[in-house]
C-alpha cells in the first residue's frame, strides 16, 4: 500500500492540482472513521468540518463515514448527536447522514476492531481493484492511542485490493504527552506502530487563515525580508486571550494548565513559522525541516521570564478554585507569560514574548512585531513611543495591519501613529473562511503533512517548556490572581515592558469608516 501523499517538492500546478481534486472526486473510495464518535470534539468540530467539505463538494463520490465508540448507539442516535451542529440545508445533512453508520466497540481487545474491519471490507470489496483511503480520526483521549492503534494496526490495516493510490491515515489530536518524556514515550509507542507519514498530529491553529499565510507573507514580499531581523525588530509578542473561564472543564484543565493547553503547542507553532528561515521548497518536509531548525534554537523558558496567574472572580465568571471540578487549592496557572529566546544570527538578542490566558477582558489571538525606533531620529524623544508595529490578528476578524508613523493633517508638523490596514472582512467582503478543521482533515485526505506536526518538531517544543513545566509542578513558581475580565497579573505588563515591549503613546484606532487617522493627544 502507498502513501502517494502530496510530498512533491515543487508548488503544484494548476493543472496537477485539478487532477488530484479529480483523482479524489471521482475514483477514491473514502471511509473516515472517527473513533470517540459519541463524543464533544467530534460532535462539535470533526462530523461539522466533514459535512461541510461534503457540502462544498470536496469530498469523493464514494464517501462512507463511520462512528466508532464505547457507548451503544444506534445509527440514529449518532444522527441526533450530530445533526445540530451541521451548518447547511435540511436535504444535504440528510444526505450525508446517509452515508454516517455506527459501529460500537472497545478501545482494548480485537473484538471491536474486528467489527470495524468486517464493515470496512464489506463496502470496499464493492469497488474491487479502486484506490481506497481509509481515514481514521482519533478523537479521544491520548491515554488510549497506543491501544487503540495496536488495535487497527492488527485488524483495520492491511487494505485488500492496496494499490498505489491506496492509502491508511491516523488523524491524532492534542495533548501529546504532558513533557518531553511521556510525549517521546507516546510517540515511540505510535511510532513501532505507523510510520511518521500515515501519522497526522493535528494543531488547528495550523489551519486558521492566517497561519495558512504566513509563508506567502513572509516569504513573498520584498520589503518584509530585510527587516525580519534582529538589526530592525525589537521584540515579538505572540498573545492569546480568552474571555471565559475553565467553566466546568476544569477536571481536564487542571492536569494541564495554560502552558501545555496553548503555549507549547499552537503558540510555539505560531512562533516557529514566524522565526524559520525560507524553506528550500514548499514540501511538508522542507518547511518543517526549517521549523525544527529554530524549535532547537530556542532556550529553555527560565522561570524568572515568566509570570504566571490565576483568575479570582470578576464580573459574572466565578474564580478558577470555586469551579467544583478544579481540585481545592490547585495552583495550576490559567494564565502565564514568558520571555523567550532563540539563539540563531537573525534572533540573537530578541525577545519573543507569549501571553496566554483564560477570564481575560477579551477575545483575541495575535503576533505583534514591534521594530526599533530609527537609530537617529529628527523628529524627537516621543519617536521612540512610535513604533512600527506589523500586527497579525488570527482572530476574531482576521487582521494584517502596519501601524506606522505620519504627520498629522493639517498645518502643523506634529507625528501621529496611523496605520496600514488589511482588514479581511472590508477587503475580502464575504469570502469563506474554512474553519481550521475543515482545512485540516482536507489537507489529511489529499495527504499533505504541511500543517501537521512532525514528531521531531514536538520534541524540541517540548525540550523548551518542561524544565519551566517540571518547576512549576514542584511548585517552585506560585500564580499570582487577577481578576477575570482584567488584562492578568499587572506583573505581566512589567514584564513585557522590561523585555523592550513599548506601548505606542495614545494611539486610537479609529476603525475602518470613519475616514479619521490615528490620534495623538
Ligand atoms: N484592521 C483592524 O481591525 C485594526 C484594528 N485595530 C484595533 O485598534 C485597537 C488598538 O490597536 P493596537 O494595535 O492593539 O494598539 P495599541 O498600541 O493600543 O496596543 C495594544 C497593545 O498594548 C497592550 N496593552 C494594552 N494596555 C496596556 C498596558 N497598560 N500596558 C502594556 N500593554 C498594554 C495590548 O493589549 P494586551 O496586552 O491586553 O493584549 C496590546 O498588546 C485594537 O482594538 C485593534 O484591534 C487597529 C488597527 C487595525
Ligand atoms: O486547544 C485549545 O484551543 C482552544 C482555543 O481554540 P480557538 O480555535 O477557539 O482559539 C482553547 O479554548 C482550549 O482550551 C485549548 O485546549
Amino acid at each position: 500500500m502507498g502513501d502517494n501523499g502530496n510530498q512533491d517538492h515543487k508548488p503544484m500546478s494548476a493543472a496537477v492540482k485539478e487532477e488530484r481534486r479529480c483523482f479524489i472526486a471521482n475514483k477514491l473510495v473514502l471511509t473516515v472513521v472517527v473513533l470517540g464518535a459519541s463524543g464533544d470534539l467530534a460532535k462539535k468540530k470533526t462530523f461539522p468540518a466533514l459535512f461541510t467539505l461534503f457540502r462544498k463538494g470536496f469530498l469523493p463520490k464514494n464517501l462512507k463515514l463511520i462512528g466508532y465508540a464505547r457507548s451503544k448507539l444506534s445509527n440514529e442516535d449518532l444522527h441526533g448527536k450530530i445533526k445540530d451542529y451541521l451548518k447547511g440545508d435540511d436535504k444535504t445533512k440528510d444526505e450525508f447522514l446517509s452515508r454516517v453508520s455506527y459501529v460500537p466497540g472497545s478501545y482494548d481487545g480485537d473484538e471491536g476492531f474486528q467489527g470495524l474491519e468486517k464493515v470496512l471490507e464489506e463496502r470496499e470489496k464493492e469497488f474491487e481493484g479502486a484506490p481506497l483511503g481509509r481515514l481514521f480520526y482519533l478523537a479521544l483521549p491520548p491515554s488510549v492511542y497506543p491501544q487503540v492503534c495496536a488495535g487497527l494496526k492488527k485488524n483495520c490495516a492491511n487494505i485488500k485490493m492496496a494499490g498505489k493510490d491506496s492509502w491508511l491515515r491516523l488523524v491524532i489530536e492534542k495533548p501529546f504527552g504532558m513533557d518531553l518524556k511521556t510525549s517521546e514515550e507516546l510517540a515511540d509507542k505510535l511510532g513501532e506502530l505507523f510510520p511518521e507519514e500515515q501519522l497526522y498530529r493535528i494543531d488547528h491553529y495550523l489551519g486558521k487563515e492566517l497561519m495558512q499565510n504566513m509563508l506567502v507573507l513572509r516569504f513573498a514580499n520584498q520589503f518584509l525580508s530585510p527587516t525580519w531581523h534582529r538589526n530592525f525588530i525589537s521584540n515579538v509578542q505572540i498573545c492569546f486571550k480568552e474571555p471565559f473561564g475553565t467553566e466546568g472543564r476544569g477536571g481536564y484543565f487542571d492536569e494541564f494548565g495554560i502552558i501545555r493547553d496553548v503555549m507549547q503547542n499552537h503558540l510555539t507553532q505560531i512562533l516557529a513559522l514566524l522565526a524559520m528561515e525560507q524553506p528550500v521548497t514548499l514540501s511538508a518536509d522542507d518547511i518543517r525541516d526549517e521549523k525544527v531548525r529554530v524549535l532547537r534554537a530556542l532556550s529553555p523558558v527560565a522561570l524568572e521570564d515568566t509570570v504566571l496567574g490565576q483568575y479570582t472572580a470578576g464580573g459574572d465568571t466565578k474564580a478558577y478554585l470555586d469551579d467544583e471540578t478544579v481540585p481545592k487549592g490547585s495552583k495550576t496557572p490559567t494564565f502565564a507569560t514568558c520571555v523567550m529566546r532563540i539563539h540563531n544570527e537573525r534572533w540573537e538578542g530578541v525577545p519573543w514574548i507569549m501571553k496566554a490566558g483564560k477570564a481575560l477582558n477579551e477575545r483575541k489571538v495575535e503576533i505583534r512585531v514591534q521594530y526599533k525606533p530609527p537609530a537617529a531620529s529628527i523628529h524627537g524623544e516621543v519617536i521612540d513611543q512610535m513604533r512600527n508595529e506589523l500586527v497579525l490578528r488570527l482572530q476574531p476578524d482576521e487582521a494584517i495591519y502596519m501601524k506606522i508613523v505620519v504627520k498629522k493633517p493639517g498645518l502643523e508638523m506634529e507625528s501621529i501613529v496611523s496605520e496600514l490596514d488589511l482588514s479581511y472582512k472590508q477587503r475580502y467582503g464575504d469570502t469563506y473562511i474554512p474553519d481550521a478543521y475543515e482545512r485540516l482533515i482536507l489537507d489529511a485526505i489529499r495527504g499533505d503533512q504541511q500543517h501537521f506536526v512532525r514528531r521531531d518538531e514536538l520534541r524540541a517544543a517540548w525540550a523548551a517548556f518542561t524544565p519551566l513545566l517540571h518547576a512549576i509542578d514542584r511548585g517552585e513558581a506560585e500564580p499570582q490572581e487577577y481578576p477575570a475580565g482584567s488584562r492578568g497579573p499587572p506583573a505581566s505588563d512589567i514584564l513585557v515592558s522590561k523585555a523592550g515591549f513599548v506601548k505606542n503613546a495614545n494611539y486610537l484606532w479609529k476603525g475602518k469608516n470613519s475616514g479619521q487617522a490615528g490620534d495623538i493627544s
